[in-house]
C-alpha cells in the first residue's frame, strides 16, 4: 500500500497513450468507499467484489494494452493469479521507510487502521512472496520521482516485450 501504484500507472499509461483503470476506482464507483465496504460488509465482501471487478476489467481491457493498477491484496485471491498469467505484472518494490510519511496522512486504508506502519510492514512481509512470485518485471521504487520511475518502467516493459517476441520466434 502507498507505494505508488495508482500514480505511476496512471503515468505510464499517459505515457503510452494507452487506457489506465485502476481497479480500487472501479470499486468505489460501483460499491462506494473502501472504508465502509470494509466497515459495513467486511473484508471477505469486499476480497470477492474485488476479485469480480479484476477479472471483469481485465478482461475488458484485453488487447488493449491498457495499465491495470490493482489493489494490494487483489493478487493474494487464487483466481486472480490465474488470470494474471495472462499479463505483463510489474512490482513496484519499497519499503518502510519510503511510504512512512506517505502512510502517517492515511485515509481510507482500512487495513492500515491503529499502527499503520506495524499493520504495513506485517502485511508486506506476508505478501513478499506472492508478489515476487507473480512479477514479470521488479522495479524498485524507493527512490525517483514518479516521472523518472514511469519513464523506467517504460524501457523495462519494452526490453520484457522484445525477449518475449526472440522466445516466441
Ligand atoms: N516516487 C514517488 N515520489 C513521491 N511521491 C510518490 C511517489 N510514488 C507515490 N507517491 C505519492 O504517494 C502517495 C501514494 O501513491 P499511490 O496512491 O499511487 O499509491 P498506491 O500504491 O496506489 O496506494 P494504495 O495501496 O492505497 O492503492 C500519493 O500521494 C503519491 O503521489
Ligand atoms: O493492500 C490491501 O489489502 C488493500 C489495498 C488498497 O489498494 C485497497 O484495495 C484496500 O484498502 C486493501
Ligand atoms: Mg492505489
Amino acid at each position: 500500500m502507498a507505494v505508488g501504484k495508482s500514480v505511476i500507472g496512471h503515468q505510464l499509461a499517459q505515457q503510452l497513450g494507452v487506457p489506465f483503470v485502476d481497479t480500487d476506482a472501479v470499486i468505489v464507483e460501483h460499491h462506494g468507499t473502501i472504508a465502509d465496504i470494509f466497515v459495513g460488509r467486511g473484508e471477505h465482501a469486499f476480497r470477492e467484489i474485488e476479485a469480480r471487478t479484476v477479472g471483469r476489467v481485465i478482461e475488458e481491457a484485453a488487447g488493449s494494452g491498457a495499465v491495470i493498477s490493482l489493489g494490494g491484496g487483489a493478487v493474494l485471491d487464487s483466481g486472480t493469479q490465474q488470470i494474471l498469467a495472462g499479463c505483463t505484472v510489474v512490482y513496484l518494490e519499497c519499503d518502510a521507510a519510503t511510504v512512512a510519511e506517505r502512510i502517517a496522512r492515511n485515509t481510507g486504508r482500512p487495513l492500515l487502521a491503529g499502527d499503520g506502519m506495524a499493520r504495513w510492514e506485517a502485511l508486506f512481509a506476508a505478501r513478499r512472496p506472492v508478489y515476487e512470485r507473480l512479477a514479470d518485471i521488479t522495479v524498485d521504487v524507493r527512490s525517483g520521482t514518479v516521472a523518472e520511475i514511469a519513464l523506467h518502467l517504460e524501457e523495462r516493459l519494452r526490453d520484457h516485450a522484445a525477449l518475449k517476441e526472440e522466445v516466441q520466434k
